[in-house]
């Protein structure tokens, strides 16, 4: 295992967490407040709505007990049936963070919940209502009164709009802290772990804290978002041209980006290079319009890998137009590919309305149609849409910790089931100790990229099938051996239901479920490991680790890896 950076203050922050929320036990769940985070039965969401009704009183208590933390709010609304309306402003003290990084603040007295976006912990403001939804009501910052524990100078100039780096500006360690308290409550209100049954270690962090992307997606916009105080400088035509990530909420409008500190140095060299061109009228370039429908470039994709041999940067450049005119791009090609690191400029030609980035077509404009990158020792081939982990650093610390995880023998005896197995790095990765390993995955571009990484890398002993893993049938399971370790790592919805099925009677001594989503990963432990009363199913798994990894310093994203053994 990767050893945890944490001292003796993070353990007794946990600690101090495990006695509080056992007496939280009960409470009502933070992670549950987004109600699309986490998708449970019918009769499971009767239930909660039910004992949510029940948590109100015991809210209450706490949250007067908690009065001299809280100051009372704006409009001074202190009684039970307190529902705050939209437009309404409140003064508000951020407590922690929860779903998507949102600041959880809860209304003084009453022991309402708003949730606002970027308000960071001990934060005190003044928050508007925007929306109401269920329980509780999301607000947005009006007015900072008082700034967050733990704040620090946020290096890049965006972070304070743009939608990427939301936490830039809380100290890396309170960071680690608020990420481990999201999980840890998750898996108690969701989960319905208790304490003594949460192996849960300290969160590993991430060494690298910048330029740690291997792969950004910017976006050509004809609306330029600017903030507030800077409305008045707003201009027209190419001057509202833009090059840069969506403002947050807005589909078509985007914030103009130089720079990326997330991406790497040669990444950042392309995107100055570009932006110091694209909008020359001699150029004739125009930005296509998400609502017109009119307009050349849509996306600009970077990717950087390693060469397998001399170890150094290698960039793809891939342009995301909506037709096909080559000669339109030659001058940018022509500036790019003077960079030594650029080895790729593709262009993916997307003519639907969309705004995906995989293009019906694909053409290569210089050089090579895949870079390459090394990963536990195997070097994997990456084209323009292939998925790959895009921390390479700290997927390195993910799948050491998934192979300690899957404690495979090294006799080469046991059979691995990867499901949602993408380009097939974590089966390939396994595959030097199993006898063979099974992946299972939807997209048939990763599949054909997982057979070909196999090759390059020589390895005989895997087998790639494309499938949906959400409809999984009867005969699920008759072409593969009953696999000794399950891998499983689905994206943000987690496994559904039919595949929890499966794997409760397929009944695999270990499962190492590695999830970007805390809160379906939560959900599925819960099937798993106590099973669904309401259908007579039962679990048959024990939660015997929960480890956290920080794969995305200064964003709300959050990995775990688990390990479930067999009872
Ligand atoms: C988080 S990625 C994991 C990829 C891979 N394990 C890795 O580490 O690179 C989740 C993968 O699940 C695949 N996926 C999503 N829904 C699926 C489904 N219903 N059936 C099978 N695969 C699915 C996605 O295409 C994606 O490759």
């Amino acid at each position: 295992m990767a050893a945890p950076m944490h001292s003796f203050r993070h353990l007794t922050i946990i600690h101090s967490q495990f006695h509080r929320l056992q007496k939280l036990q009960k409470f009502h769940s933070l992670a549950s407040l987004d109600p699309s985070s986490v998708t449970q039965y019918p009769e499971r969401q009767q239930q909660r709505r039910q004992e949510t009704g029940l948590k109100t009183q015991e809210n209450r208590v706490i949250n007067k007990n908690k009065k001299d933390s809280i100051e009372s709010n704006v409009d001074n609304n202190s009684f039970s049936s307190f529902f705050p309306k939209r437009g309404q402003t409140l003064e508000l003290v951020c407590e922690s963070l929860a779903f998507k990084g949102k600041g959880v603040c809860k209304v003084a007295d009453t022991g309402f919940v708003v949730l606002c976006d970027r308000a960071l912990p001990g934060e005190r403001f003044i928050g508007r209502v925007t929306r109401r939804k269920g329980s509780y009501a999301e607000v947005t910052k009006v007015k900072t009164m008082s700034p967050h524990w733990d704040i620090i100078d946020a290096p890049c100039e965006y972070a304070s709009y743009c939608g990427g780096c939301k936490t830039q500006n809380l100290s890396y360690e309170a960071q680690l802290r608020a990420k481990e308290q999201q999980v840890l409550e998750l898996m108690i209100h969701v989960g319905k772990f208790s304490l003594e049954d949460v192996d849960m270690k300290s969160i590993v962090p991430c060494d690298i804290k910048f330029h740690y992307r291997n792969k950004m997606e910017f976006s050509f916009g004809s609306k330029k978002w600017l903030p507030r105080e800077l409305l008045e400088e707003k201009q027209d035509g190419i001057e509202n041209y833009a090059l840069g990530l969506h403002a947050p909420g807005f589909f078509d409008k985007v914030l103009n980006v130089d720079k990326c500190l997330l991406q790497s140095e040669p990444a950042n060299m392309v995107l100055a290079i570009i932006q110091d061109v694209w909008r020359d009228p001699q150029l004739g370039l125009t930005p296509y319009d998400v609502k017109s429908h009119v307009g050349f470039l849509k996306h600009l994709m970077l990717r950087t890998g390693r060469n397998a041999k001399t170890g150094l940067h290698e960039l793809m450049v891939n342009f995301v137009t909506s037709s096909y005119k080559p000669q339109m791009l030659k001058p940018l090609v022509e500036k790019i590919s003077t960079i030594p690191e650029v080895v790729s400029i593709m262009n993916n030609v997307n003519s639907s309305v969309g705004n995906t980035s995989v293009g019906e077509e694909e053409y290569t404009l210089y050089g090579k149609s895949t870079i390459t990158e090394t990963l536990r020792g195997l070097t994997f081939q990456i084209s323009a849409n292939s998925f790959f982990q895009t921390n390479t650093h700290q997927a390195e610390v993910l799948y050491k910790l998934i192979e300690d995880c899957a404690g495979l023998g090294g006799d080469n005896s046991e059979i691995v089931l990867d499901l949602f197995c993408g380009t097939g790095t974590i089966g390939l990765t396994l595959s030097k100790r199993a006898k063979h390993v099974y992946g299972y995955e939807i997209v048939p571009q990763a599949i054909s990229d997982a057979c070909r990484n196999a090759e390059l890398n020589g390895i005989t002993n895997a087998t790639f099938v494309q499938g949906d893993l959400n409809k999984v049938g009867e005969s699920f399971g008759n072409n593969f051996p009953k696999p000794d370790v399950v891998i499983s790592d689905p994206n943000r919805p987690g496994m559904h239901m039919k595949l929890i099925k499966f794997l409760l009677k397929l009944k695999a001594p270990r499962i190492v479920y590695v999830s970007c989503n805390p809160a379906t990963c939560a959900r599925d432990l819960d099937y798993l490991c106590h099973g669904v009363k309401e259908q007579n199913i039962e679990g048959c798994y024990k939660l015997k680790s929960l480890q956290p990894v920080d794969m995305f310093p200064h964003t709300p994203h959050i990995e775990c890896v688990c390990l479930l053994e067999l009872r």
